[in-house]
């Protein structure tokens, strides 16, 4: 089995806990309310640009040539999504440059931006690497799975559209195999490292579309402390 073939198996349930958010059944029913949409979008774009900034730091990092223009080309590609479909949603829903500016990044958006220039900035290469897969891989497999759902005329199609499409899903193959090869020639103390940083990795996907559903911008000082709460990863 190959490493990230392992990766995929680890975080099964999780992935597929992430298929059936409400927020992706309602995006692929069309029913998905408009607002909900408005503020993940939002959000989204700001988190692209931090993702792209990850993106560019490992590509920095990379060992070789190869490595270091297919990460700064999906950094450029991030961008251009922002630019491009985002741009496009927040036209159509009346976000003016200056409202996405003055939107303040949600607690999750935040929290997922920040974990990934942390592990790019602060871990090996390898590990930092692998905290940017599930962004690829999950919103594919999202993606495809809501592509073969969705109802015709869906207002959300160009979303689906973009990451159901050939050209993504080249992206994530190109990931799938830097990782294979990284992992081939790294320790077994960093692939261990590098399976909690996906898995990390995947729960904040999961969060960041949570977040989004309900809406969620910080956690107030007065709030109750939420009731489900996962027991840290054990060692
Ligand atoms: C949170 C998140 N993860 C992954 C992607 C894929 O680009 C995205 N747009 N947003
Ligand atoms: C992961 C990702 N998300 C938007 S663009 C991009 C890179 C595709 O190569």
């Amino acid at each position: 089995m190959s490493f990230t073939q392992q990766l995929r198996r680890d975080t099964a349930q999780l992935r597929q806990q992430i298929l059936d958010m409400p927020f992706n059944r309602d995006l692929a029913a069309g029913t998905l309310p408009q607002e909900v949409f408005r503020g993940y979008i939002v959000q989204d774009a700001h988190y692209l640009e931090g993702f792209a900034r990850a993106l560019a730091m490992a590509a920095a990092k990379a060992p070789d040539a190869d490595a270091v223009a297919q990460l700064a080309g999906s950094a450029i590609k991030a961008i251009s999504v922002e630019r491009g479909l985002h741009g496009e949603y927040m036209a159509q829903f009346g976000v003016s440059a200056e409202e996405y500016e003055a939107t303040e990044i949600s607690e999750a958006c935040d929290h997922y931006v920040s974990f990934l220039l942390r592990m790019v900035a602060t871990d090996d290469f390898a590990v930092g690497l692998t905290a940017l897969l599930p962004c690829f891989w999950i919103y594919h497999e999202v993606g495809q799975k809501i592509a073969a759902e969705a109802v015709p005329g869906n207002r959300y199609q160009a979303w689906i559209d973009t990451y159901a499409s050939e050209d993504f899903a080249d992206g994530v193959q190109r990931m799938l195999e830097l990782i294979d090869r990284t992992a081939a020639a790294s320790s077994d103390a960093t692939r261990a490292r590098m399976q909690r940083s996906f898995a990390r990795s995947c729960w904040h996907e999961w969060h960041f579309w949570d977040s989004a559903y309900h809406m969620r911008g910080w956690l107030a000082p007065d709030a109750e402390p939420s009731a489900k709460r996962m027991p840290a990863i054990a060692e």
